[in-house]
Parts: C-alpha cells; structure tokens; sequence
C-alpha cells in the first residue's frame, strides 16, 4: 500500500495550518514529529476526512481518497489525540459496541477484542467502566478500538499521553509487530516514542514539512553539531542560557551538557553523536529554519 500527499494545504483564516505537505508512505511506522501547533492534528485529520484541505491530493495506491468513500475508512484505524469515551460503558461493552460499528461479526469480535486487550495488559480491567479507569487505561482502550478491524492504515494521534514508562515500551513492540505489511502513522512530540521503531520520520515546522528520512539518515544531518561539554555550576548556567542545551546532569561535582550548536560552543567541547532528539531541537527550535507563512 501506498499514500500519497500531493501538496496538501489547510488554512485557518489567513494562516497555514498545514503547507504544500509532499510525502510518499509505505508499509512500516512514520513518526510525525513537530511541536505543538506545527500542523501534526491538521494533516491526520485531513487524510481521515475529518478535515477538508483547502487544496491537494491525497491517494491511496493511486486512487484520490475522496472517491474511495466507506472502503477506504474501513481500512483506517484511527485513534484521535483526545478519543472521547462512553464512561458508563464497561471496557470490553464499548469495544464490542466499536466492533459492531464497524460491522465486524460477533464471534470475530469476540477473538479481537480478548487478543488486543491481553495485549495491552487489560484483560482484568475488561469489565471496569471506562469512567473508573485511569488516563493511561483509558488511552490503552484507545488504541485497542483503532485495532479492531486489522486495518492496513493506523494513524495515531500522540498515543502514548499518559502512558507510563512499561506500557510506553509494550506499545512500542505492539506497534512494531503490527506494522508488518500496514501503514502506520504516529503522531507525537515524544522523539523516543518512534526513534526506534520508525521506519522514517517526518519533521514538520510550522505545517511544512522541513524533511523525511531514517533517523539514522537525519541524525546524519546534523554531524558536528551536537557537543558534550564538563563545566562547573556557574559556566553550566552561563552555557544554558546561550545555548540549547539538550540534556544536562551532575556529575562527581561538574555538570555535563549535551550542547546542540553549529559550531563547538567552547574549546573544551567534545564533538558527540547526535541522536533523535537532538534533530528535533536543532530544526524546530526557536526561529531556526523558519517556515512560518501567512498569505
Ligand atoms: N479550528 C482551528 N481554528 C483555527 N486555527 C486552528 C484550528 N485548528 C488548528 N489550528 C491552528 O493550526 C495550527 C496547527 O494545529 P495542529 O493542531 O494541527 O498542530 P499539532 O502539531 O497537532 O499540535 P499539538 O502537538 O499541540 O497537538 C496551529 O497554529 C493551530 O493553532
């Protein structure tokens, strides 16, 4: 399968929201980085038609999604960034009331709905109200309702809010493991939610997207550029209010920083691998590369 964004644009008054978006996705996960405001919720919405985008294309194996109509939502699995649930519904009532939403017979239903909730780890909350669960229980059902239909599309928005770090990790490989021959799209500003599984990231500022590549391929960008740095306290101060500074911790008395810059930002300045996050700092901080655009 393969999607297609053909300059796809959105505006809210006179602003972009989303700007010439190109991109080709295929089979594997895409993470879709950008901090908040720069466009993530637009594009998703756009491509599951909750949106309309003022100008572009979308397709599906070459075919406009427009003209696809009900056979093309029902290989979408979606999960919205604030998924709104019945809370008097039990967990697994609401799953079986999702499954015949989406016309999947009940004895189907019943083999999905008790594998995705093992898989999550909420087989013993399945008869809890969805009311008296906690926020990361709740996004749990979340992505379990996307999963009902064995969609070939996933498109997540930020799934992982509220999450804590075990069932963070268990995500991670559930959603490794279903990628297998579907599409995934992940939104998230969380870089470590997709550093090690995505097959690509897209970056998008400001709703353009500044670039699509491996992460080892955008790490390599920016080669040179990322510092580790000893200082004592008060140079440690002085460094973080000059620089951005992606991670700082104490150690024996000094502080080490790891320093996201051009050039070395003192001559001590050990030059570092760059990972993920690093990327992200470097090209959506403040105005760095900026693509800001109002007509
Ligand atoms: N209904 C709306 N009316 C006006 N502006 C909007 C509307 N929805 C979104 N926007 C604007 O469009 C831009 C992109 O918003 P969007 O929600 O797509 O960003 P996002 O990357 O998903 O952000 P976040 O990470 O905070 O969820 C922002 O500047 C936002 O203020």
């Amino acid at each position: 399968m393969e999607i297609t964004f053909e300059s796809v644009s959105k505006r809210y008054k006179n602003k972009y929201a989303l700007k010439n978006f190109t991109a080709i996705l295929s089979e594997g996960v895409y993470g879709l980085l950008g901090e908040n405001g720069a466009g993530k919720t637009t594009l998703i919405n756009t491509f599951v038609g909750l949106l309309r985008g003022d100008s572009g294309t979308i397709r599906v194996d070459g075919q406009d999604v427009r003209t696809l109509g009900k056979a093309f939502l029902s290989q979408i699995g979606y999960m919205p960034q604030y998924p709104i649930f019945y809370r008097d519904f039990t967990v697994k009532g609401f799953l079986f009331y999702m499954c015949a939403l989406k016309e999947i017979s009940t004895h189907e239903a019943q083999t999905r709905v008790s594998e995705l909730l093992a898989t999550v780890n909420l087989t013993d909350a399945q008869d809890k109200k969805i009311g008296a669960l906690s926020g990361g229980m709740r996004q749990r059902v979340g992505i379990v309702q996307a999963m009902l239909s064995d969609p070939k599309i996933l498109i997540l928005d930020e799934p992982t809010a509220g999450l804590d770090p075990s069932e963070r990790i268990r995500f991670r490989n559930l959603i490794s493991r279903f990628a297998q021959g579907r599409t995934i799209l992940l939104a998230t500003h969380i870089v470590s939610d997709v550093e090690c599984i995505a097959r690509e990231i897209l970056l998008l500022k400001q709703g353009t997207l500044l670039m699509q590549g491996t992460p080892a391929a955008l790490e390599q960008n920016i080669e040179g550029k990322v510092w580790k740095v000893t200082a004592g306290a008060e140079e440690a101060a002085l460094l973080t209010d000059m620089y951005c500074v992606s991670n700082m911790k104490q150690e024996d008395g000094q502080f080490a920083l790891r320093i996201v810059e051009e050039g070395g930002p003192i001559k001590t300045a050990q030059p570092i691998q760059p990972n993920l996050e690093d990327v992200f700092l470097y090209y959506c901080r403040g105005e760095r590369h900026d693509t800001s655009d109002t007509i």
